[in-house]
């Protein structure tokens, strides 16, 4: 535990001043010691690592408040962390009854302050608040929760009851989600070392990412562009429910995330994406009038995956999502044309922030004289479902 105990430290300084992503820096450490790591340890590793970071500002606080004499400053705040967890460390004879009551009662006295209470920065409480007024509270403390793992069965491979009975067998408890492709993990295990995954019989996607593609209403037979396909969450989807008949193009800036796109569709035996990075607008202008359905899974703040990636809250900027809102708005502007006349495309951000989702909808449809209508928006808070905050509108392309 004492090496456990050090390397989270190590690696908390990485994700938190080095700003590097908290996946990455939790596969880094976990091949660096797969020789000597027990999965007890991976699992202390991932989930102590992973709470400090959701955590940050308010151990961080707390820490300046009382000044204890663990080692460095992360070595600090992952004490404080575990002082208050069933985990116990290597200096557990040094946290005294005294301090944890000295955290407690800090604890207390700076839980009034939302954006402490909350572990946010200042600017982001500021942004939520004027953008989602008295729901931002609710939302923010949602988004502090640990997200429930959520599998989509591969309906090219298998069906939900199927899958259900195949995970059992194998001893993992699973729910099924009624009248959807989704099942949730009831209990924590790593069920990507089942044969089912090895298999291609799901994908881990969350209940709210999941309801994106329905949304664009696919048929089988369809030419369909995923225009921000990054690794392909939503184009394996399609494949599922098109029933590899027909073409999924899938689009992205990112020639290394198609690449993984190109894997996980041959573990999943999706056999219609073709991916094309886009290297000039040429990729764009080949493709005008040529999609039944477009998807725009639009690059965001990610502000409604926070549960899954807490690195997020110290590594974006109000800037950031300035530069973001731009884009979207260039996104929507220069790949619509990719649509077929009487075609449909959804927009789609993992935000809950109206000034990603809505206003911009609102901007491009103003924008393009009455040949795009708004047929129907969704925005999926987190408060209201327990999975991810999502954002999807689908537009129609006049003829
Ligand atoms: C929200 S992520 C996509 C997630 C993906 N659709 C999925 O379901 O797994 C947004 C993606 O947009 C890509 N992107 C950023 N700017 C882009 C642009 N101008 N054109 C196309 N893709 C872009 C990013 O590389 C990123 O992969």
């Amino acid at each position: 535990m004492k090496d456990v105990f050090i390397t989270i430290s190590l690696a908390l300084e990485e994700v938190i001043f080095q700003k590097r992503n908290l996946d990455q820096v939790i596969s880094f450490w976990i091949s660096k010691n797969k020789k000597t790591w027990t999965n007890k340890n991976i699992l202390q590793f991932v989930t102590i690592l992973q709470e400090t970071t959701r955590w940050w500002r308010l151990l961080y606080e707390i820490n300046k408040e009382i000044n204890p004499k663990f080692g460095t400053l992360t070595q600090n705040i992952v004490a404080i962390y575990l002082a208050r967890t069933p985990f116990g460390l290597p200096q557990e004879n040094r946290i005294t009854t005294k301090l944890k009551k000295e955290i407690n009662k800090t604890l207390e006295s700076l839980y009034c302050i939302r954006a402490i209470r909350e572990s946010i920065p200042d600017w982001l409480d500021k942004l939520g608040s004027e953008e989602l007024g008295s729901r931002w509270a609710k939302e923010i403390s949602y988004l502090n929760s640990n997200p429930p793992i959520v599998l989509r069965a591969n309906r090219l491979k298998t069906t939900p009851h199927e899958l259900y009975k195949i995970l059992t067998n194998e001893g993992y408890k699973v729910k099924k989600i009624a009248n959807s492709d989704a099942l949730i993990l009831t209990k924590s295990a790593n069920v990507f070392k089942s044969n089912a995954f090895k298999l291609g019989m799901f994908e881990q996607q969350d209940f709210s990412s999941q309801q994106v593609v329905p949304f664009l209403k696919v048929e089988e037979g369809q030419w369909v562009v995923d225009a921000c396909a990054g690794n392909g969450g939503k184009s394996l989807h399609l494949a599922s429910l098109m029933n590899n008949k027909g073409k999924i193009i899938a689009l992205d800036i990112k020639d290394w995330k198609l690449k993984e796109l190109k894997r996980r569709a041959r573990r999943a035996g999706a056999s219609n994406i073709e991916t094309k990075p886009i290297e000039t607008s040429k990729t764009i202008k080949r493709l005008h009038n040529k999609a039944d359905r477009l998807l725009i899974d639009a690059p965001c703040s990610g502000l409604g995956v926070l549960k899954r990636n807490p690195d997020t809250k110290w590594h974006l900027t109000a800037e950031n999502i300035d530069e973001l809102r731009l884009v979207q708005r260039q996104i929507l502007e220069k790949y619509c044309h990719m649509l077929k006349p009487g075609g449909f495309m959804v927009y789609s951000t993992c935000s809950i922030l109206p000034s990603e989702n809505e206003q911009q909808v609102k901007w491009f449809i103003d924008k393009m004289n009455g040949q795009y209508t708004l047929e129907e928006e969704q925005t999926l808070y987190p408060s209201e479902t327990g999975f991810d905050g999502f954002y999807m509108a689908r537009i129609k392309r006049g003829y």
